[in-house]
């Protein structure tokens, strides 16, 4: 999140030295966070328990802060299903591994069930800007959100294996039927605390492989780079949209 950190204060041609930009959360090794211009970037670490966590905390930071009129963004990579790797992914509702636009979260060991619809207006609005950028490819779809790399996304390549190639197919078949294009591991529990919260929110992953022509992410490293850059870019341009930089 620093180079994101740096980016954005060169994409908002903030003043003051980008290598002065300072991790506020130093102090601590859960995350890191910083602060350039109006935008804060905060990393989440891997998956639901991590992501919720930070969120609280952020949410609470806000909340104290009296920041108005803030949006959310999750940016980060994901498998694709039926989609060439490369292609940014925003999110029009995270699912659980049932395809359902859901999260479940047990709270005093009863299931308390919220929704994880996103904001419509901001995807859309992504999705317009996207076609601004030269070479980032951008889709509006599901995005299905487990937790677990391997067997939870139906990958055969884990440490352990408990079904068929046939049965993988026919689960990523029918992910892909339910609107599923894309797989990773945050998006459900990001959806639905934005959403209770009543914060603006959108997610936006960039494909790192088409999930039908394999498991392992075999792309050379430079290439990788360049594609998790995309997700940084899109959301730059509409910051700069949103605080009138460019029109
Ligand atoms: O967007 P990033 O942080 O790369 O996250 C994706 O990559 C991790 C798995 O490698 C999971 O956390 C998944 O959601
Ligand atoms: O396949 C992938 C790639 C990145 N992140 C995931 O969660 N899955």
């Amino acid at each position: 999140m620093r180079s994101f950190a740096q980016f954005i204060h060169e994409q908002l041609n903030l003043p003051g030295n980008m290598a002065d930009i300072r991790d506020i959360c130093e102090g601590t090794d859960r995350y890191s966070m910083f602060k350039v211009g109006p935008v804060l970037s905060i990393s989440h670490g891997m998956g639901v328990p991590s992501i919720s966590i930070m969120l609280h905390e952020l949410i609470k930071l806000l909340y104290h802060a009296r920041c108005r009129d803030v949006i959310i963004f999750r940016i980060g990579t994901s498998g694709g299903v039926g989609l060439s790797a490369g292609t940014v992914v925003i999110t029009d509702k995270a699912v659980d591994s049932f395809f359902r636009p859901q999260f479940e979260q047990v709270v005093l060991g009863k299931v308390i069930v919220r929704s994880t619809e996103l904001d419509e207006d901001v995807a859309q609005e992504l999705l317009q800007y996207s076609s601004e950028l030269p070479d980032i490819p951008t889709v509006i779809g599901n995005t299905m959100c487990t937790h677990d790399f391997y067997e939870g996304q139906g990958r055969l390549d884990g440490a352990l294996c408990s079904f068929s190639t046939e049965e993988k197919w026919e689960y990523l078949r029918k992910a892909s039927e339910a609107g599923v294009r894309n797989i990773e591991m945050e998006s459900t529990v990001f959806a639905a605390m934005c959403r209770v919260c009543n914060l603006k929110a959108a997610v936006v992953c960039v494909t790192l492989l088409n999930r039908f022509e394999g498991d392992q992410i075999s792309t050379p490293h430079d290439v990788l780079l360049e594609y998790q850059q995309r997700p940084q870019c899109l959301v730059a341009h509409f910051i700069k949209k949103r605080l009138a930089l460019i029109s």
